[in-house]
């Protein structure tokens, strides 16, 4: 079973990838440190699927679990829903001496992790990501977030779990849309820092629609944890995201949010802006980085095969988009620090793309794909 340690002194954490862990959490839990009241916060389509057996194994562990559902989807990664969560907590007994359990998507687990740091000033929680995304990237690092209509994750902080427990066998009850939005940060991590990830990824493709073979199942814990390893020594070098190197988990970023926010919450999911949004980085890291043709093809190739959306939807207007990615935390002195790449697994920080220079990539955004 592999499990990664993410060393950030006193607040390291192991991240345990095992098929079957959801049986484990307690145990895990507890052995991180954490006891007493918890509050499980799933959402309304994970909480049927899969909080019993948490809500059993926290139970068995000596825990004292309550039950918080909120509905599924981006629009409750909202202040109102943080406010909700937290009066739901002091009813149920949450003070400074509880903590929480994040089970669900990227969704849950900013929400439930923003709320952990700011209930009673902050309490520890642990992460259960059930999506791609969340497994392979938001349940990891410690940033948490909700949205403002002004632009996404504009409200967070920065509040570490004390323990990951990803379950891989939860993703066969994912549809393929979402499977493969997850399968989008993925290509991030390849496309950053390890480009002969991205073969093993292509391969994911055609079992998108039709569930992923007895095979894959048992291959994904070493493929989630591959992506876990990528971002926790990104993590560990620049937790804050001030020396430049965590900004590089960015990439596709700028542009995706700003197409992810101009259009209702939850519309574009978060994976399919990115992906949009690395198609853009492509096309600049080509002109302004020296990226090849061929390496960007090879990203792009990976992406096609996923299936993943790579053109603007009908009538999104460039002005919008732009409005919207102004907003975007890589700014400094009115500069944005746009993560390019120099080649296929490797990436850098331009502080010279203007405005104009993303206009031109998100335009290239409505050609289709040859
Ligand atoms: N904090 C970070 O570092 C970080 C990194 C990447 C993404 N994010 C954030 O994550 C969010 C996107 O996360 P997401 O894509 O997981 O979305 P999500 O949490 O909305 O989950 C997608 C859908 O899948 C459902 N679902 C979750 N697990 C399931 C399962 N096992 N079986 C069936 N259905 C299930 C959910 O109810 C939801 O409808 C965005 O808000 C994004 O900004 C944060
Ligand atoms: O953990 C990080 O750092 C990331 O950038 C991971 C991204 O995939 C994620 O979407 C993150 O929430 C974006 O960060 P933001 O600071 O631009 O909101
Ligand atoms: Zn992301």
């Amino acid at each position: 079973m592999p499990t990664i340690s993410l060393a950030l002194g006193e607040r390291s954490y192991d991240i345990h990838v095992e098929n079957g862990a959801l049986d484990r959490v307690g145990e895990f839990a507890y052995r991180a440190g954490l006891d007493g009241k918890i509050a499980i916060v799933t959402d309304t389509n994970v909480a049927p699927l899969y909080a019993e057996r948490v809500r059993k194994s926290l139970e068995s562990a000596g825990f004292m679990p309550s039950l918080h559902v909120v509905d599924a989807g981006e629009a409750s990664k909202s202040m109102q829903q943080a406010e909700e969560l937290c009066s739901e907590l002091v009813r149920a007994g949450i003070d400074r001496t509880g903590c929480i359990a994040a089970l669900g998507g990227g969704v849950v687990g900013d929400l439930a992790g923003f709320v952990a740091a700011i209930h009673y000033r902050g309490i520890p929680f642990m992460q259960i990501p059930t999506t791609i995304v969340a497994q392979v990237d938001s349940s990891v690092g410690g940033k948490t977030a909700v949205n403002i209509p002004e632009g996404k994750n504009l409200v967070g902080a920065f509040h570490q779990p004390s323990v990951v427990v990803i379950d891989p066998t939860t993703l066969v009850t994912l549809d393929r849309r979402t499977l493969a939005e997850g399968l989008a940060e993925a290509v991030k991590h390849a496309a950053i820092r390890d480009a002969s990830m991205l073969h093993d990824l292509k391969r994911l493709g055609p079992e998108l629609s039709i569930g992923f073979s007895l095979d894959t199942i048992a291959r994904l814990p070493d493929l989630i944890a591959r992506n876990v390893a990528i971002k926790a020594r990104i993590v560990e070098h620049d937790e804050l995201e001030t020396q430049g190197i965590r900004a590089l988990l960015n990439f596709g970023h700028t542009i995706g949010h700003g197409i992810e926010a101009a259009v209702p919450y939850g519309t574009i999911l978060h994976g399919e802006a990115v992906a949009l949004g690395m198609r853009a980085a492509l096309f600049l890291s080509e002109r302004k980085a020296g990226l090849s043709a061929s390496d960007a093809k090879k990203i792009l190739s990976a992406l096609q095969a996923l299936d993943l959306p790579l053109t603007l939807p009908e009538g999104m207007d460039t002005e919008l988009v732009l409005d919207k990615t102004a907003s975007d935390k890589k700014f400094r002195a009115g500069a944005i620090r746009f993560v390019l790449l120099t080649k296929a697994g490797e990436a850098g920080i331009s502080k010279k793309i203007t405005r104009e220079d993303m206009a031109e990539a998100i335009e290239e955004l409505r050609r289709p794909l040859t």
